[in-house]
């Protein structure tokens, strides 16, 4: 199979998709349509390359380098167990992130709490359960830590979130470090640098260091290189005023995955030894000793690892004004278990899973059954011309932002999530139910 799949797909000679030992077709049977399926080798797999890369490119130079998996682009409490076996720590956005985290049995200390807008009560929760950074997105936030801190009698282990003006990632939704957006503080106005010295002198805030998060879905390596040259100048300016060298530099994540068959993504080795490599020129250029460095990679551990198995339902074709015609294959899912197509105008690939088929490939769109005409799931795909109701289709590296972005639009139910392993399944998440969906419903008396 193509570099989109996970690693344990395969087709077998009755021509149906396999995965991790389980045949897709008993999958269907087994959990419904759609369903997430994710290769928990190939997601464990990942995540240990980019802990072994990274800890060999930085340890060249006598430096360490942490993983922290960011827990938005896939996230149930076993997810965050396996992270924890291939010794990597986790960030979270919100209080509802931490409780999963926690509940899979992450050490509070492995755990980085995120979030532009964090309420009063998820930072005492944070502080209460002792996790190891609280990275700070606003300079009121500062204070706001502080206070909470100061009243649990604790001290708040604090990052500062760096707005370093590298423009990078693919569709404007996804980038985060140019100035005109909503996170982190800028290193260009000096907020940044306020908000070092800020927490540097605050009587219940102890200085881990700066983060900065460029964006998603970043191809450019140049990108991730320049962006730690500015982290490393900002840690040495502040050292040069305050005598203080900051002990943590975070790096981010947003490493680019393929989407579809024959696009580029980058190599967690290449990026390892490159940020390695573009750290160490920033010290000697501006001074001072190597600081513990972390990445925070989510879609490029969780993305490929994942796929959605859909049942086709209505195949309708319509004729183009260019000419042509295109295949609308409707499927049971659509933009409330795939919401990137429509929010990013995100790419994917598909293919028929339970069978092959020797007819003629057609232009065809995977659409979803929503009450609306951008409800796609894969824009344009060849898929033979005798798809039909009733079948099983399945589109690749749908294991980041999938699931943790869908939604109940026109009551739909969210799809379950399994991992298979070794002809194994395991239920990750549960599928909604239609009791689910009325118990959030208040009847009226
Ligand atoms: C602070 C932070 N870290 C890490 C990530 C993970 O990004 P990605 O899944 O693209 O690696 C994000 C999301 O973009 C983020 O906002
Ligand atoms: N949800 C986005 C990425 C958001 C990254 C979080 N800052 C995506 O699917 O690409």
């Amino acid at each position: 199979m193509s570099a989109v799949w996970s690693r344990t797909v395969e087709r077998g000679d009755d021509g149906a998709l396999r995965v991790g030992g389980c045949d897709v077709r008993e999958l269907a049977g087994e959990f419904g349509t759609p369903l997430y399926i994710v290769d928990e080798e190939d997601m464990r797999a990942r995540a240990a390359a980019f802990r072994d890369h990274f800890t060999a490119a930085f340890g060249r130079h006598g430096a360490k380098c942490d993983v922290f998996y960011a827990s938005k682009s896939f996230l149930s409490s076993r997810v965050a167990r396996w992270m924890l076996d291939e010794d990597l720590n986790m960030d979270v956005a919100s209080g509802g992130e931490l409780e999963i985290a926690l509940r899979g049995g992450m050490p509070p200390e492995r755990i980085a709490l995120h979030g532009n807008n964090k309420s009063d009560a998820e930072i005492e929760r944070a502080l209460k359960v002792g996790v190891g950074r609280l990275v700070v997105d606003s300079l009121g936030e500062i204070g706001i830590i502080d206070a909470i801190a100061f009243e649990l009698g604790v001290k708040a282990p604090v990052m500062v979130r760096v707005t370093t003006g590298v423009h990078a990632g693919g569709h404007e939704y996804i980038a985060t470090s140019h100035e005109d957006q909503k996170f982190g503080l800028s290193l260009a106005t000096g907020a940044a640098m306020d908000a070092v010295r800020l927490v540097h002198a605050a009587e219940n805030l102890e200085l881990l260091g700066i983060h900065t998060h460029i964006g998603s879905q970043i191809l450019s390596i140049d990108a991730f290189r320049e962006s730690a040259t500015r982290m490393l100048k900002l840690r040495a300016d502040f050292a040069a005023e305050s005598g203080v060298e900051m002990p943590e530099v975070d790096l981010g994540g947003g490493y680019a995955i393929a989407y579809v068959p024959g696009a580029e993504s980058i190599d967690p080795q290449v990026a390892a030894f490159e940020m390695a490599d573009a750290v160490a020129e920033a010290l000697e250029a501006a001074g001072g000793s190597w600081p513990r460095l972390s990445i925070e990679p989510g879609r490029a551990i969780s993305g490929p690892a994942g796929m959605t198995l859909y049942r086709v339902g209505v195949v309708k074709t319509v004729q183009l004004e260019e000419g042509g015609e295109r295949a609308y294959v409707a499927v049971d899912g659509g933009m409330s278990d795939n919401m990137r197509t429509i929010t990013y105008g995100a790419e994917y690939s598909a293919t028929l899973a339970a069978r092959l088929s020797d007819e003629h490939p057609k232009l065809s769109r995977v659409v979803g059954k929503h009450c609306e005409s951008g409800d796609i799931v894969v824009r344009n795909v060849e898929l033979p011309g005798d798809v039909d109701r009733g079948d099983l289709l399945a589109v690749p590296a749908t294991g980041a932002y999938g699931r943790v972005m869908a939604n109940n639009y026109n009551g739909l139910l969210r799809p379950a999530v399994v991992s298979v392993r070794d002809g194994e399944a395991t239920l990750l998440i549960r599928r909604d139910t239609m009791e689910d969906l009325l118990r959030w419903d208040v009847a009226p008396d």
